[in-house]
């Protein structure tokens, strides 16, 4: 079922120039095999500002998220091609240290996946593998602080050494967003974040994503209107492979210049 009456507040007044490009894809084609996935895509992601990647199932907004970070690396049948930048970086550089691009840009996914560790560990793997942090003393400081930036520290603060797949979905979510801050990225990417998550547990990632934007970057994918209306100012609507449009949040809600992306918000397919 389609998202109506859109209830837009995640947008502000800011011009665009505010906000530095923080990455950028210029170009990009995907292909899975012999398979186009995406083509020719251009889009700039804004430094502390939300995007939401918007469309319909199988459009490429998560293909085009795992390009930010090179997550497609992964599956061996992708290819990527065209430029796409973190800063002035071209993060397909053949000398990008790939696991430090992934800690500048992290990524959060669908399904809530803490490791089957305590909810200590969780958090503090990813510092401890980057050198981040030695001591003890350092260990707890990051542990405490990714918590409290979490919105998770005041609930789990008698449990440290409690396994992290213990918590609810809404808190393992919010632990996975500690996991990725830990390591102190500029972008984190969010594949869907509130999908398995009740509107409660939702409705507090998505506070949450609005309180991050003020020290980090972040994109979105999501299949909710509502929650791209809620918490982006920007949003990129994509269909069948190609980025139709991207603007500011209400504006592509409220008056998109592509019929696909009207027929999209009003529900016509999707
Ligand atoms: N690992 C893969 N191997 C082969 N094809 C893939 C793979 N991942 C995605 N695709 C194909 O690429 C296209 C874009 O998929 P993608 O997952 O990026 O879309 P999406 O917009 O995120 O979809 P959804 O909203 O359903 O998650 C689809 O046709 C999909 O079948």
């Amino acid at each position: 079922m389609q998202d109506t009456n859109l209830n837009i507040q995640g947008s502000d007044l800011l011009s665009k120039s505010a906000h530095p490009i923080k990455m950028s894809g210029e170009k990009v084609n995907v292909h899975y095999g012999t398979k186009q996935a995406l083509f020719d895509v251009d889009l700039q992601v804004n430094e502390n500002q939300v995007t939401s990647l918007i469309g319909p199932s199988g459009c490429g907004k998560s293909t085009f998220l795992r390009c930010l970070n090179r997550m497609n690396d992964t599956i061996d049948i992708c290819n990527v091609t065209g430029l796409i930048k973190l800063g002035d970086q071209d993060i397909y550089d053949p000398n990008i240290d790939v696991v430090e691009l992934r800690a500048r840009v992290g990524m959060v996914f669908q399904k809530p996946n803490p490791f089957p560790k305590s909810i200590f560990e969780n958090v503090v793997y990813g510092p401890r593998i980057h050198g981040l942090c030695r001591t003890k003393a350092e260990m707890e400081e990051v542990v405490v602080s990714s918590l409290q930036k979490a919105g998770l520290f005041e609930e789990v603060k008698d449990r440290l050494d409690e396994p992290g797949t213990g918590l609810s979905g809404g808190q393992q979510q919010r632990l996975c967003i500690a996991r990725a801050i830990a390591v102190s990225p500029e972008v984190i990417l969010m594949d869907e974040p509130c999908s398995a998550l009740d509107p409660i547990a939702t409705a507090k990632v998505e506070e949450l994503i609005d309180e991050l934007r003020e020290n980090y970057t972040i994109v979105i994918v999501t299949h909710s209107m509502q929650q791209a209306a809620r918490v982006s100012q920007r949003t990129a609507f994509f269909h069948m492979g190609t980025l139709v449009e991207e603007g500011q949040t209400d504006q592509i809600f409220t008056n998109p210049k592509d019929q696909r992306t009207q027929d999209y918000i009003t529900g016509r397919f999707g």
